[in-house]
């Protein structure tokens, strides 16, 4: 067919593939969500309701996107993480982010029914997020953002628990409160919490206290048997030249990764112990399918 005489236009189009042989995060934020959560009076500091609802829709977008390998959740933000040889979309940025980012909504909606029962029906504005998508051209630097996420989780989480403790069960006022916490450390704040009001930081729940990890569940591998040392999954993907999968390896991993369950977790992920006893989330590999009990 002849071009017609607009089909210039296109040529305004830029690429916007992401660096090969990278691990790629694409980390999404509800927008405004200070103002949504009051709006849908959220419990403060933490509503289950509302991260069980962000982790059904990233378990959703998970089982959408059978390229994911890791997601990582806290407050109002997801990271999706694909393995650094993934080539889903040419790793067009504006393809994965805008793919995520709507994936996420739609569901974060559809499901909303199911964890906000007593509430009133959402209405608009509706709730929607922004999102960005990162390369990080190693193991170190991607675990690296990782423990950064659970790290902020923690410390967030620790403020906020010992803020609302002394505005609720201490009576303060906000300012009170913010001014007693000026300065303080993380000691300073399981103090706190346990001299004035009883509460032992640790006997949170781990939702709270950890954020969420969703992922593909295989065999777990016992420590110290066959497991992928950091190092080792290091030399695996810092190969000079991307790997490339053949395609029949490609359908035959995808087709595994359909079948695996897809858990939410509350694990420490900063420590070696969680990724060496999932090997198949840093090699790329899926592991075996544990057998129905
Ligand atoms: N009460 C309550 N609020 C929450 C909870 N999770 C998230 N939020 C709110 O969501 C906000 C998320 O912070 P940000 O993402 O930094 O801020 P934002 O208002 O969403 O603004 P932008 O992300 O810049 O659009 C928190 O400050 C809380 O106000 C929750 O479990 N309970
Ligand atoms: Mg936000
Ligand atoms: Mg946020």
């Amino acid at each position: 067919m002849a071009n017609s005489k607009f089909e210039y236009v296109k040529q305004f189009e830029q690429p916007d593939s992401l660096l090969p042989n990278t691990w790629i995060v694409v980390r999404l934020d509800g927008r405004g969500f200070t103002k949504f959560s009051t709006k849908y009076a959220f419990e403060k500091p933490n509503d289950k309701r509302a991260l069980d609802l962000m982790n059904a829709a990233a378990r959703s977008v998970m089982s959408e996107l059978p390229d994911i390998t890791i997601a990582y959740g806290v407050s109002d933000e997801y990271s999706f993480v694909f393995h650094k040889s993934c080539t889903l979309f040419e790793r067009r940025a504006s393809k994965l982010v805008s793919t995520i980012v709507s994936t996420f909504t739609a569901y974060y909606i559809h499901h909303w029914p199911t964890y906000f029962v007593d509430g009133p029906p959402l209405s608009p504005p509706l709730p929607s997020f922004d999102g960005r998508a990162v390369c990080y051209p190693s193991v170190q630097n991607l675990r690296d953002y990782m423990s950064w996420r659970q790290v902020d989780c923690h410390i967030n989480n620790l403020y906020n628990t010992t803020f609302w403790a002394l505005i609720n069960q201490g009576g303060m006022d906000g300012t009170a409160a913010e001014l007693m916490l000026k300065g303080t450390f993380s000691a300073d704040k399981n103090e706190i919490l346990f001299k004035k009001f009883g509460i032992n930081y640790n006997n949170e729940p781990e939702m709270f206290k950890k954020g969420s990890v969703v992922f593909r569940n295989y065999e777990l591998v016992e420590p110290g048997t066959k497991k992928v040392s950091e190092e080792e999954a290091e030399e695996m993907s810092s190969s000079a030249v991307p790997e490339v999968k053949s395609k029949s390896q490609v359908e035959k991993d995808k087709k595994v990764r359909t079948k695996a369950k897809i858990v939410v977790e509350h694990l420490d992920i900063i420590r070696d112990e969680f990724w060496e006893r999932r090997p198949w989330l840093l090699s790329g590999t899926p592991g075996k399918v544990p057998k129905e009990p």
